[in-house]
Order: C-alpha cells, then structure tokens, then sequence
C-alpha cells in the first residue's frame, strides 16, 4: 500500500510553467524522493508529454490525463482518446471529475464507458466521485456516492487497477468549503468496506491545504490525496508529499518503499 499524492493543473499552465513545475519535481525526486508516497500529476492535454520528458525516463511521478474518450479513435471532435493520451506519456487517466460532470454533461454511463477503456488499454482509471451539499443536506451523501462507484464499475474486475477519489462538490474550488473529518470518514469509510478489494487506492480531493492534509491522510479509510489549488505551486505540492512521506513512515502504518508503476 502507498499513499497516492496528486495534483490535478485543471485548465492550467503553458508548457513552460509545466516543464519548470516537472523540472523541480525531477530534482526533488533524485535528492530523494517520498519513500511510501505516489506522487502523480495531471496536467492540460497540451503538455502531457512535455511533463513526461522534463520528469526524465526513471521518475517515480505518474503523469495522468484530466479526461479521455472511451472509443480509440473517430469523428469525435474535440475528444482525446486512451491510446493517444498513452501516446503522449500519461499511464493514468482521471475520470467523472465534478466539473466534468456538471459542465461537459459526464454521466454515471459514459464515467463507466471511460473506466473501461481506460483498463483495456492498461492504464490507471482515478475515478471521482462525490455528492452535491444538496444532496449532503438532505442526508443522501453516502448513497449517492456509492450509487455513483457501483455504476463507474460496473463490469470492472477486482484488481483492475482502479483508484478512486472522494471528491464532495461543495468541498471543491475557490468557492468550496474545508470539510471535517468526521464528514470525510462518514463515505470513506463506507468506500473503504464495500470496494477495498476492487479499488488500489481511495484518495479524498477538496479543499485539501497543507494545514489539513495530515489529518485527512490519517482519516478512516483514506489511502491519498488529490489535490487542486494548494498544488498548483511546486511548493505547495512538494510541501503536500513531504507531509505524506512523514505519514506514510509513522509507525503502525506499513507502506511499500519501492511504488508501482
Ligand atoms: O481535482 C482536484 C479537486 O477538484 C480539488 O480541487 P481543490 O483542491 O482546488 O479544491
């Protein structure tokens, strides 16, 4: 088990401001790297592969891609599918993300379509997941986020590869509220009982500052971090995997040295 550690760049940064954030990265991992801790990035489509080649051919970071298409090619305008985000150097693709979901008309049915395509060709699905305050409010939270795993893996075999993350929508963006951790146990821990043994890996994204990353690191269930705003700053990310290396090596938590790729 690692603590997977990731950054989503949204609709962020040119290839440059990319290659300088991987170039700081490549140096970090080299004086060391983050024993126990899977770092990931997750830039625009535009500089996957630029962020591939700076991080250089043996860096433990995953590079992902924010979105692919579940068919491998065709008329599909504006779409970018598995095999070409694999082409440009990314090995994970992000999945079902809110802002996908409420702006670009992502359902349950095409997050699944996605997941599928994602593993037949043998890479990482970080599937997102998480219910609106609506819904929070009117006490539906923790079946609506399993209603929305059910539906993402549906036809998905245990040991796929597939990493989810616990993203509520009222936690996400400038405009999102930092949760509890009692709020973040209360679906991490039903994730965690129902699909351990489907998913590798369960992340909680949000709101996630380095002011609260420890405790929501060791909240019930939750085995990562994906995160926005407090790491589009090197620093601030490399901050972030500092802070799990420290978790990650406490005692009474045993997490692998050497992480998958
Ligand atoms: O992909 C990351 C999540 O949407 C979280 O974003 P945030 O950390 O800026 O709230």
């Amino acid at each position: 088990m690692v603590l997977w550690v990731g950054t989503s760049w949204k609709m962020n940064k040119t290839r440059a401001e990319a290659v300088s954030f991987a170039t700081r990265l490549r140096d970090a991992a080299a004086a060391g790297g983050w024993p126990g801790v899977q770092p990931f990035v997750v830039p625009s489509a535009t500089a996957i592969s630029v962020v591939r080649d700076a991080l250089g051919p043996d860096s433990p970071v995953v590079v992902g891609a924010q979105n692919a298409h579940w068919e491998d090619a065709g008329a599909w305008t504006g779409e970018v599918s598995v095999p070409q985000v694999a082409d440009a150097g990314a090995t994970l693709v992000e999945i079902g993300h809110s802002e996908r979901r409420e702006h670009f008309g992502e359902t349950d049915r095409t997050v699944n379509r996605k997941v599928r395509a994602t593993l037949r060709h043998g890479l990482t699905a970080l599937v997102c997941v998480g219910e609106s305050a609506e819904v929070r409010t009117a006490g539906g939270a923790r079946q609506h986020v399993l209603s929305q795993v059910a539906a993402a893996l549906d036809r998905v075999p245990a040991g796929s590869g597939v990493l989810l993350a616990y993203e509520p929508v009222w936690a996400i963006g400038d405009r999102g509220r930092e949760p509890t951790v009692d709020e973040v146990a209360e679906i991490t821990e039903a994730l965690d009982a129902e699909y351990s043994g489907v998913a590798s890996g369960l992340l909680y994204g949000g709101s996630v500052t380095t002011a609260n990353a420890r405790d929501l690191l060791h909240t019930r269930g939750v085995t990562g971090l994906f995160v926005g705003r407090s790491a589009w700053n090197v620093d601030g990310y490399l901050h972030l995997l500092r802070i799990a290396t420290d978790v990650a090596q406490e005692a009474g938590r045993v997490f692998a040295t050497k992480v998958p790729r």
